[in-house]
């Protein structure tokens, strides 16, 4: 097995404050690898470091073979690195750019970035101060991925981008790891991890409290129901819900439409058997926030380790 990125017991620390904490990460060489958690959770901090753009109080990182700080300007023309926060030049057009960034990068394929910006929906040839900022994050995008590196290294990828242009980017992702790249992605958002990546990272307050495969996360994760019935009493459809493990915090609001809420772990097939002799006028499984899903899951292990 190789890996692109390994890290042992990484740590940053400002001050009394530990950003990251003992961070311990194997990337495997190929695959496409996303790091989730709530806002400060360490995960720019955790990229920031890949990339030596800050270096460590502790601990250490192996990317693509290399030390980052050792691997220098040879080692991050091999990285296509999308910035959380990008700062581009606004006075050139976003044409003109790319053909600046590609003098560092490398060697870029006639045509990858025509045929990238046309993907995006992305036009190079307006100035980059005038166009919005989703428009900018496609640029980020672009420059990323048009040398084809062996290793992106992406923080909050899809943020500002309409579903569409999200839809092309998990496309791009899939597509470069057709190619044999490794992606590093980092999302607040659950559903793009689960779409994107075959394996996640869950952080919490700079620490990595799991690891696992997606669709280990997927049959583990805690999403909330709604479901609409008539022809069915409120009693009676309580009474056959209570009887499911699988489904928690109850609710069943009696009316000329029955209205349930509850929150189910893991599959919905049972929930769904069950509401199926009735007349089912709406059905919404709906994602809970990260906090309440992910990190509430994993808290207990979490709690081990403070
Ligand atoms: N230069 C800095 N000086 C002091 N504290 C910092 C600095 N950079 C980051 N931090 C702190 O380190 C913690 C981790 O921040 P980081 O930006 O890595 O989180 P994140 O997971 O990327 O969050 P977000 O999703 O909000 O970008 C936060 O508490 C943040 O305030």
């Amino acid at each position: 097995m190789t890996y692109a990125i390994e890290t042992r017991a990484l740590t940053k620390r400002y001050g009394r404050h530990t950003a990251l904490d003992g961070m311990d990460l194997a990337v495997e060489t190929g695959s496409v690898f996303g790091m989730i958690g709530p806002n400060g959770a360490g995960k720019t901090t955790a990229m920031r470091l890949l990339l030596d753009i800050i270096r460590p109080t502790s601990g250490d990182a192996t990317v693509l073979g290399e030390s980052p700080r050792a691997g220098g300007a040879a080692l991050r023309r091999r990285i296509g690195f999308l910035p959380g926060e990008l700062m581009l030049e606004g006075r050139v057009t976003g044409r003109a750019l790319l053909a600046h960034y590609a003098d560092i990068s490398g060697p870029v394929p006639a045509g990858r970035i025509d045929e990238l910006a046309e993907r995006l929906g992305l036009d190079l040839t307006r100035h980059v101060r005038k166009l919005s900022k989703g428009n900018k994050q496609k640029l980020g995008l672009v420059q990323a991925f048009m040398h084809e590196p062996p290793l992106l290294v992406l923080d909050e990828p899809t943020s500002g981008l309409d579903p569409l242009v999200q839809q092309e980017f998990l496309t791009m992702v899939r597509e470069a790891q057709h190619k044999g790249q490794t992606v590093f992605l980092s999302s607040h958002v659950l559903s793009e991890i689960q779409t994107a990546a075959d394996h996640v990272a869950v952080l919490r307050n700079g620490k990595i409290v799991k690891v696992g495969d997606v669709a280990t996360l997927r049959a583990s994760a805690v999403r909330r129901v709604v479901v609409d019935l008539t022809d069915v009493s409120a009693d009676s459809i309580r009474n056959t819900l209570e009887a499911l493990p699988q489904l928690n915090d109850l609710t069943v609001m009696d009316g000329d439409i029955v209205h349930i809420t509850g929150t189910v772990e893991g599959h919905i097939d049972a929930l769904v058997k069950a509401i199926a002799p009735f007349h089912v006028v709406d059905l919404r499984v709906e994602e809970q926030d990260l906090e309440s899903s992910v990190i509430n899951l994993y808290s207990s292990e979490a709690n081990n380790d403070n």
